[in-house]
């Protein structure tokens, strides 16, 4: 079966946001005098926000209220989001723009499948909106990665069978996400080195014209 579409992550993928994230979840966790570190904020990728604080709250050694959890959620965002504002066009991943031009080349659909909520304003900071065909976020689903929705979303949103698909990943979540919508996916970052669920290893985003065209 022929590639006809990728779906690309977006944290941590096409742009870096992975760190601002483990930088404004460090800033919540230390406030509340919690242990947080980067290998924990592995386990943060491609979960959801609250699903997040959770995985934090687990090294807590108190309880929280639903309403306080929610004003913690809250306050990272808001650490998170003062972040975003540094982001420039300049801060896409180097390869994003050569992938997704040589997708257009070959008449390959391009579409972001991301658990975020900021996915908008992420993909309007680096001047990107446009050159998707379908994006589906965090504002659209129910379940979060490893839950498939988010990628079986985009699929239906670019009228395309998701076994036509290829899945752009940095998470573990995300690559087993892939899996249970009968993607196929290719792992970039960290998760190279785990036993993850993916086809392909990328050392670099432009890997992805090989794995695609051969
Ligand atoms: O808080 P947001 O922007 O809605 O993000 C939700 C999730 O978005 C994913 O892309 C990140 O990998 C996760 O770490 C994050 O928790
Ligand atoms: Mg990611």
């Amino acid at each position: 079966m022929s590639i006809l579409a990728v779906i690309f992550d977006l944290d941590g993928v096409l742009v870096h946001t992975d760190q601002y994230h483990y930088q404004a979840w460090k800033r919540m966790a230390d406030e509340e005098g919690i242990v947080f570190d980067e290998s924990a904020g592995d386990r943060l990728r491609g979960i959801s926000r609250m699903e997040s604080l959770e995985v934090i709250l687990e090294k807590s050694s108190r309880t929280y209220t639903s309403e306080e959890k929610e004003a913690l959620a809250a306050k990272k965002n808001g650490y998170y989001r003062e972040l975003l504002e540094q982001l420039t066009p300049a801060d896409a991943a180097p390869g994003s723009h050569e992938i997704i031009a040589a997708c257009k080349l070959q008449g390959t659909k391009v579409a972001i499948g991301s658990s975020s909520r900021n996915t908008p304003v992420i993909l309007e900071r680096l001047g990107l909106t446009h050159l998707f065909e379908a994006v589906a976020d965090g504002n659209e689903i129910d379940n979060s990665k490893p839950d498939p929705e988010v990628f079986l979303l985009a699929a239906k949103k670019l009228a395309i069978d998701p076994e036509c698909c290829i899945v752009v990943e940095d998470a573990e979540a995300g690559l087993v996400a892939a899996k249970r919508a009968g993607m196929k996916s290719a792992a970039i970052g960290t998760v190279i080195n785990s036993p993850a669920a993916a086809d392909y290893r990328l050392h670099r985003l432009e890997e992805l014209t090989a794995v695609i065209w051969g």
